[in-house]
């Protein structure tokens, strides 16, 4: 199969590079990752260690390919739908964190689209080279009722002919929205309180992280998707006891001094709690602090803006 990685930074090399096993897999992201990878290939370490030769660019226009995954930040997945919609693809996924990448995509791109959950952990350590930090799963589904059932079977196939862990699954917006609370318990009160995962299995932190997912659950059930508030906040706490030592990716933005992925967590939790006329005090404050250090911290937002 031909992939196409739009976004090869940590997740995406790393998939990437893995896929490349069993595929012919072009990484589309940006110098100097890009020209390391053309010039010496792409080196995975951590988990296994591994080197591969997928083709690299810095520019997606016209391309083609059987498959385009999606593993930009959040942010950036207008620029990426836009790219994506210069060319010709099978089927588009979306394997990012937050919600609303596949609504972005689905309005840009004329081909079926498939949502995605990854638990797999990767990080870019210097150009060409990925570390992998966790095994794994990739939880694939159609995204729209028109996005055929058996392309996501097919799709989740294709992974595990690369020795990847993928399944696909016929309740993929409920797994997003489990995943979401999860994002929404963890990223933001670590990145506040500048603490690994495992702080919030305990007060004072425990308490704050289970409201901010047994609130989103609330407003999953109001927008059609049945996840109990028990589930989300066990799967939250569960979360963080298995990441005890990670920093999360919003603690590690905000260290970085970098751009988080706030808006398509509990942003978008609070927007859609108004939409539904719900309140979400809890993600609402937790979105204001997180966009108060980045306005503060003079964090670009030049992405879909
Ligand atoms: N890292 C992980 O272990 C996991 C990540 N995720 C999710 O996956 C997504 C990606 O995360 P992660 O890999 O960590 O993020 P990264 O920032 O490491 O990777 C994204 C890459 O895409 C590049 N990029 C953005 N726009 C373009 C463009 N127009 N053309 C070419 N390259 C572009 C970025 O470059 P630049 O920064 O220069 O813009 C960056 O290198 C997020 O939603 C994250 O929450 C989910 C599970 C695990
Ligand atoms: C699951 C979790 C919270 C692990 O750190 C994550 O997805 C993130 O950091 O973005």
């Amino acid at each position: 199969m031909e992939v196409l990685v739009f976004g090869a930074g940590s997740l995406g090399s790393l998939l990437g590079g893995l896929l490349a096993r069993a595929h012919d897999v072009t990484l589309v992201g940006r110098d100097p990752h890009v020209a390391a990878v053309r010039a010496d290939g792409l080196r995975i370490t951590g988990v296994e260690t591994l080197d591969t030769r997928p083709a690299a660019t810095t520019d997606a226009t016209g391309a083609s390919a059987d498959l385009a995954l999606v593993t930009v930040k959040a942010y950036d997945t207008g620029t990426a739908a836009r790219a994506l919609a210069t060319g010709d693809y099978g089927v588009v996924c979306s394997l990012q964190n937050g919600m609303g990448n596949e609504d972005v995509l689905a309005d840009a791109v004329d081909a079926p689209v498939l949502a995605g959950t990854v638990t797999y952990g990767a990080g870019l350590v210097d150009p060409g080279h990925v570390e992998w930090r966790g095994r794994g799963t990739i939880t694939l589904g159609a995204w729209r009722p028109a996005d055929d059932a058996a392309t996501a079977e097919r799709i989740a196939a294709a992974f595990r002919a690369a020795d990847l862990d993928a399944e696909a699954v016929g309740d993929v917006r409920r797994r997003l929205w489990e995943k979401l609370a999860v994002n929404a318990a963890i990223n933001p009160v670590t990145a506040l309180a500048r603490v690994e995962n495992g702080a919030l299995t305990e007060e004072p932190l425990a308490g704050l992280a289970r409201s901010a997912a047994v609130e989103t659950a609330g407003v999953a059930r109001a927008d059609g998707v049945a996840l109990a508030d028990e589930t989300a906040a066990e799967a939250a706490a569960t979360v963080a006891g298995e990441t005890a030592r990670n920093r999360s990716s919003m603690f590690q933005d905000v260290s970085r001094g970098r751009r988080t992925e706030i808006d398509a967590i509990n942003g978008y939790v609070a927007d859609r709690a108004a939409v539904t006329d719900r309140a979400a005090p809890v993600n609402r404050a937790l979105a204001a602090l997180i966009r108060g250090w980045e306005r503060g911290a003079g964090v670009g937002r030049s992405g879909d803006e």
